[in-house]
């Protein structure tokens, strides 16, 4: 049955007449203990839900919705290493490489922990040698700067974790990511980069990924050039992988010891605590790393094992398909009050759209209803002089979600408090705007004239009512950020679940990578455009006048 026939839809659907009437003001007056009824607070990590149109009928009714999706049961299909991935025939099985206990994962019969330890035990003792100094370079020299090349779950996840974790990189390597095909990528980094003390780990879980072998056979030219005789040896001297395609890797030239082993188990949004975080290993050391799992494990147990009612998870997946498909919002914001998190909104993009940015359900049936809405963001406050404009007076719905730390740890004097003010004044302005009497008042107390204040009222008035969450760590420490991660990656699980998704595979990114193949060559001229539509022949033959190829 579609969830949309279920007693809870069909109820909140009449919920939202009466809800979407109601303004947050009137909701925060009429019950001053809302914060702490619709706050939830998991090992220092708080969530602030006060500031969602939600009321507690509404909650217990979103709670019972996700029962009626079977949520538990599919909570310990997941946990139990079942092959819920039904399309790739695959288990989802992330959570074992944050599984810290020395006890089997998923089940003794089927343990995925020797091979994950193992992997584990290689990145701490290849981390330690770099880190160290120890691991030397073709001419002798120890390794200053790494350079990753990956793309999408090889690239955003480690990317995002090491720039957000920079405060704790102590060893001084100077860290890289390349993901584009575009040479404008690669090239100035290779420009201002040593060979003799360069390393590169080339990221890819299927080891045939276009933009990261385009990138890793021009870094292997680069360094076989630099290394002219000695380019057999220098090669695993200066190249790493990790994948789990072992045998294209051989190919590649490097021998198995320099191959960090991922697993089909994995998928590469849901990666970063698989050997795809190895940068984050090199960057803040492999104790960090086990930090930033140990958090993430956290999590993990907080979600089998924590009522639904008070489930983080289970509250932020909820109040998302509230906001979606009773509300109507179309898009939701990601604004980190964190410099440190400039890369969260990307990684949580794929996260998101590309685990249930679908139309079809596990059962190959149309959904009955939208899933995931458009994820977009950045980080504040530099979002504040660019978007918020709209967001206060455009007129259009759009819940987001507020994350900060409380401390900072880059405590320049007088920049923190700050910075916190502003996280706390902009989510306040949008759920409680200012209303025409409030403005009136103060443009009368600033003495402005009567008919002045007849013509710039409507553009004082802000209508309020832009739903958000709050999201506040103690310190962005690895610890935490685990924790946050394994949150939005168990919210984008049980959404799929109620949406009825298999968000584990990405069939919708296969038909562009298919086109791209059939016109490289009619691009390059070795092919003719008939056949083409008329659009891109034309641009063919514009590409062909102007390119360079
Ligand atoms: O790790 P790989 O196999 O290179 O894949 C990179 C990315 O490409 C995708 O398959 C999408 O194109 C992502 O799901 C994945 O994270």
């Amino acid at each position: 049955m579609p969830i949309t026939h279920s007693a809870a839809w069909q109820e909140l659907t009449a919920r939202r007449e009466e809800l979407s009437t109601r303004h947050l003001r009137e909701l925060f007056a009429e019950d001053p203990d809302r914060f702490a009824r619709l706050s939830l607070s998991v090992d220092g990590l708080l969530a602030d839900f006060s500031k969602q149109r939600i009321d507690g009928r509404t909650l217990e009714l979103l709670i019972e919705l996700a029962r009626s999706a079977d949520i538990v049961r599919w909570r310990e299909r997941m946990f139990a290493g079942e092959p819920i991935n039904t399309s790739e025939n695959r288990a989802v099985m992330h959570p074992a490489l944050r599984h810290l206990k020395l006890t089997p994962f998923p089940t003794a019969d089927h343990d995925v922990m020797p091979e994950v330890r193992e992997v584990r035990a290689q990145m701490r003792a290849f981390s330690e040698r770099v880190r160290g100094g120890l691991w030397r370079g073709f001419s002798g020299e120890a390794i200053r700067d790494v350079v990753n090349i990956g793309i999408g779950g090889s690239d955003l996840g480690p990317k995002m974790v090491v720039r957000a974790l920079s405060s704790y990189q102590r060893a001084g390597l100077r860290m890289h990511f390349v993901s584009n095909l575009d040479s404008a990528h690669l090239a100035p980094l290779l420009d201002s980069l040593d060979p003799r003390s360069t390393l590169f780990i080339v990221a890819s879980k299927t080891f045939t990924t276009q933009e990261t072998m385009l990138n890793a056979f021009t870094a292997r030219q680069w360094l076989c050039a630099a290394a002219g005789e000695q380019a057999a040896r220098a090669l695993p001297l200066h190249f790493v992988a990790v994948s789990s395609a072992v045998d294209k890797v051989r190919e590649f030239g490097l021998p198995p010891e320099n191959i960090f082993r991922m697993w089909d188990w994995v998928g590469g949004r849901y990666s970063l605590w698989s050997a795809v975080g190895l940068p984050i290993a090199l960057a803040i050391g492999m104790t960090g790393f086990e930090r930033l799992l140990a958090g993430a494990q956290a999590m993990d147990n907080h979600f089998c094992h924590a009522p639904l009612e008070r489930n983080l998870p289970v509250l932020m997946a909820m109040i998302g398909i509230w906001n979606t498909n009773f509300l109507g919002a179309e898009t939701c914001a990601v604004l980190p009050y964190n410099e440190a998190l400039r890369f969260l909104p990307s990684f949580l993009q794929q996260l998101e759209m590309e685990s249930n940015g679908k139309t079809v359900g596990r059962d190959g049936l149309p959904l009955s209803c939208h899933a995931n809405p458009i994820v977009w963001g950045e980080i504040g406050s530099n979002g504040q002089h660019a978007f918020f404009q709209l967001l206060h007076q455009g007129g259009w719905l759009v819940p987001s979600d507020f994350i900060a730390s409380a401390h900072s740890d880059y405590p320049l004097p007088g920049h923190q408090a700050p910075l916190m003010a502003n996280f706390l004044a902009q989510s306040a302005a949008l759920a409680f705007g200012k209303t025409e009497a409030e403005a009136r008042s103060e443009l009368q107390a600033a003495g402005v004239p009567a008919d002045k204040i007849t013509e710039l009222l409507p553009n004082k008035v802000f209508a309020g009512n832009q739903p958000s969450t709050t999201l506040l760590l103690p310190r962005l420490s690895p610890y935490h950020l685990g924790m946050l991660l394994a949150l939005y990656e168990h919210k984008v699980f049980v959404q799929g679940v109620v949406w009825g998704i298999n968000s584990f595979d990405q069939w919708g990114v296969e038909l562009g990578k298919q086109l791209a193949g059939r016109l490289l060559p009619a691009l390059c001229g070795e092919v003719g455009t008939e056949g083409l539509d008329p659009s891109t022949r034309a641009l063919i033959g514009w590409c062909r006048e102007y390119g360079n190829f």
